[in-house]
């Protein structure tokens, strides 16, 4: 282990890790770090058998059977590999048969089938592309999302938006409207998305001026065929899989990530070269030059030395908030576990919160600022931006607008960030940063893989299990019977 005195981490990529207001006096010491030597060796190594083998030590499928953990070999696209050539073939082939065919996708998911598939959306296409005309969006469809959540009104929206659009379609282009939903689930059965997707075809499947295609993402074993599996044989839907060893919320890298990266003409393979990149980075046995192992080790020292166990990670950029909320689910399902992998228990977690800023800094800033001192603060910021509009002088004799114009939006949106940090920091209030060189989808699969590897990491050194989430079955096994019982009245 090397000793440090630079205060950021900075990858060839030009992605960044600064974490001057994390490390140092008052905050989580180089000692803390050294001190932590050997568990640090030892979580390196372990993830290196990860990487290698898939085995990682204590993890047990929802059956409880050992189960491999196969996510960190999807950057590299190689034959005997879950993305082998072959399936990003598939995937383009898919998308070149929905690009100026289809008119309208419904992604049909929940948690790790929802999450990572509305980062991709929104990074590529923004908030306005449905908006847009078949042209400006390159004749890639108009996407919609459904199934996470059970919302009768939203549901019912949704169906009334897509037969609204079908009718002016035909009146005006004389044809059907092409309608595919994309119906993804990893178990096959899940009641939020399954219940949408039932609802909605039911209500558009017999639609005078709609034509639906299915098809259905789920897991390919052959042997217990999922619900979902069942359906597309019986029903010839094309399927693409949730692989075997990919947990939903590390699937993102997978195909049900990538199909809605295919639907809207996101570039997959600078995605996963994004991801490869970091995995790289990852590997490198010294915790200074790795940013996942850092951040690992960072974080957790914050949490239990210091007791800094809740995590808001706060990104600069409106489109970054799905990153967000994909990492809620990333970290609370992974690491807020009860027992640790001897069977102790520990009720280890970090819990996370979702910030934006600056919307944020007019609302959550004031607890982070004043509030327990239990936080850490994890800003993401974009170094540069391809849009970029410099704030016009448009009232001159307002001598306040007059002082904020001339500057560009992102040299504003720098300056909140910062003023936000130093004013955290001088009352000892941990933060940190990542930098993202661009928003584009190298720079989105560096930072993704570097937050699921880092998840890895600190499932070692906490000693929990990060890829099962038994805490989940007990609304579970509760919801079940009570939904039997409505059925029965
Ligand atoms: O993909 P599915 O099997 O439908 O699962 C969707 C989600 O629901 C479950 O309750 C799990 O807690 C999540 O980890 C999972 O991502």
């Amino acid at each position: 282990m090397t000793c440090v005195n630079a205060k950021k981490l900075v990858l060839e990529t030009g992605f960044t890790f600064d974490y001057e207001n994390l490390v140092g006096s008052g905050k989580v010491t180089i000692d803390d770090v050294v001190s932590l030597e050997e568990k640090i060796n030892d979580a390196q190594a372990a993830i290196q058998v990860m990487r290698k083998t898939g085995v990682i030590r204590g993890h047990l499928s929802k059956d409880g059977e050992p189960e491999k953990v196969l996510f960190s070999q999807l950057p590299y696209i190689k034959a005997e590999n879950l993305n082998s050539p072959a399936i990003i073939r598939k995937l383009k082939d898919f998308s070149a048969s929905i690009k100026d065919r289809v008119d309208a996708v419904i992604s049909f998911g929940i948690g790790g089938s929802f999450l990572g598939n509305k980062v991709l959306f929104d990074i590529h296409c923004g908030e306005f592309w449905n908006g847009m005309s078949n042209a400006e969006r390159n004749g890639y469809p108009r996407m919609y999302f459904s199934g996470n959540s059970i919302d009768p009104r939203r549901t019912s929206e949704l169906v009334e938006n897509i037969e609204r659009m079908a009718k002016t379609y035909h009146k005006h282009a004389g044809k059907k409207f092409c309608l595919m939903m994309i119906v993804i689930s990893k178990s096959g059965g899940t009641l939020d998305t399954m219940s949408n997707f039932m609802v909605v075809y039911e209500a558009l499947k017999n639609h005078e001026h709609i034509d639906i295609e299915i098809v259905a993402v789920t897991d390919p074993n052959e042997e217990k065929k999922t619900l979902l599996k069942k359906l597309a044989e019986e029903n010839h839907w094309p399927t693409f899989a949730v692989p075997d060893g990919v947990g939903g919320r590390f699937s993102i890298f997978s195909e049900v990530g990538l199909i809605t990266g295919a639907c809207i003409g996101f570039d997959i393979e600078a995605f996963l070269a994004g991801a490869k990149s970091m995995d790289e980075a990852c590997q490198r046995a010294d915790v200074w030059q790795n940013p996942a192992l850092l951040n690992a080790t960072l974080k957790y020292l914050a949490a239990e030395k210091y007791g800094r166990d809740i995590e808001v990670l706060m990104p600069y950029a409106d489109y970054l908030k799905s990153t967000s909320e994909w990492y809620i689910q990333l970290l609370a399902e992974s690491l807020g576990k009860k027992y640790d992998r001897n069977g102790k228990i520990v009720n280890y977690g970090r819990t996370p919160i979702v910030a934006v800023g600056t919307t944020d800094m007019h609302a959550q800033t004031q607890q982070h600022q004043e509030g327990a001192l239990n936080k850490v603060i994890q800003f993401i910021r974009v170094n540069e931006w391809d849009i970029d509009p410099v704030i016009g002088d448009m009232f001159p004799s307002a001598q306040k607008l007059t002082d904020i114009s001339g500057i560009r939006m992102s040299q504003a949106l720098d300056v909140a960030l910062a003023s936000n940090a130093q004013a955290l920091i001088s009352d000892y209030r941990f933060n940190a940063t990542f930098t993202m060189p661009k928003m584009n989808a190298f720079h989105l699969g560096e930072l993704l893989y570097m937050l699921a590897i880092s998840i890895a990491y600190e499932g070692e050194l906490a000693d929990v299990d990060a890829f099962d989430q038994p805490g989940v079955e007990a609304y579970k096994r509760i919801m079940g019977p009570s939904l039997q019982k409505l059925k029965v009245k």
